[in-house]
């Protein structure tokens, strides 16, 4: 992670743990029916790795629900041969395209993501819906999702929040210490929703 902060977090989240069929059934539904938010779009991009699978399988939960869309992602290292180049799926060029991906710190590879699509002729940003929004500061007083939001003019969208998981931990119960360590956290690093 290249956030500064990254060694000061009390929390890592892992979407490499989503390997089980019945949580990445549901992901991609919490995907999908989070896309509906989106007007119209036409393709979804995983960015490597973690965007990779994500973007696949709301792809299939979206054919599911009768919505059958397209999905691409990138190579992080150029192949030479068979098909070759970076990007792998549907083309991107003169469509409206979402970046769904796991999670934003310092918006590092979402930026690298975006400046991919933008390459492509006609490609049209329309929305990125990440898994996890850490609400934390960005370069500035906003977060990360906000600064992202506002600079590329098209909503970021979140499946659930930092303050989704202190709720849910705290009405489970049992994680006191871990809850106590990310709200302290928080107070120094993080934003109001
Ligand atoms: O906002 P940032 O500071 O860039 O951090 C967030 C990104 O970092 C991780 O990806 P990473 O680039 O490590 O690749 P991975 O998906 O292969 O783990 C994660 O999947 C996010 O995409």
């Amino acid at each position: 992670m290249s956030r500064l902060t990254a060694s000061k977090s009390p929390y890592f989240f892992n979407a490499g743990l989503l390997y089980d069929g019945a949580l990445l059934s549901a992901t991609a539904d919490a995907f999908a029916g989070t896309l509906s938010a989106i007007p119209e779009f036409d393709v979804l991009f995983g960015p490597a790795y973690k965007g990779i699978p994500l973007a696949a399988v709301t792809c299939v939960a979206l054919a599911n629900k009768g919505i059958n869309k397209v999905y691409c992602y990138n190579r992080k290292e150029k192949k030479d041969h068979g098909e070759g180049g970076t990007l792998v799926g549907a083309p991107m060029a003169d469509k409206k395209v979402v970046i769904i991906d796991d999670v934003m710190t310092a918006g590092t590879a979402i930026r690298e993501a975006i400046a991919i699509l933008k390459e492509q002729p006609g490609a049209q940003l329309v929305g990125i819906v990440q898994l996890v929004d850490r609400q934390e500061r960005g370069k500035g007083s906003t977060s990360t999702s906000q600064e992202v939001a506002a600079e590329f003019g098209v909503p970021v969208l979140p499946i659930i929040s930092i303050g989704d998981i202190i709720t849910y931990l705290k009405a489970r119960g049992g994680y006191e210490e871990q809850v106590k360590a990310i709200e302290a956290y928080r107070a120094e690093y993080g934003v109001v929703a």
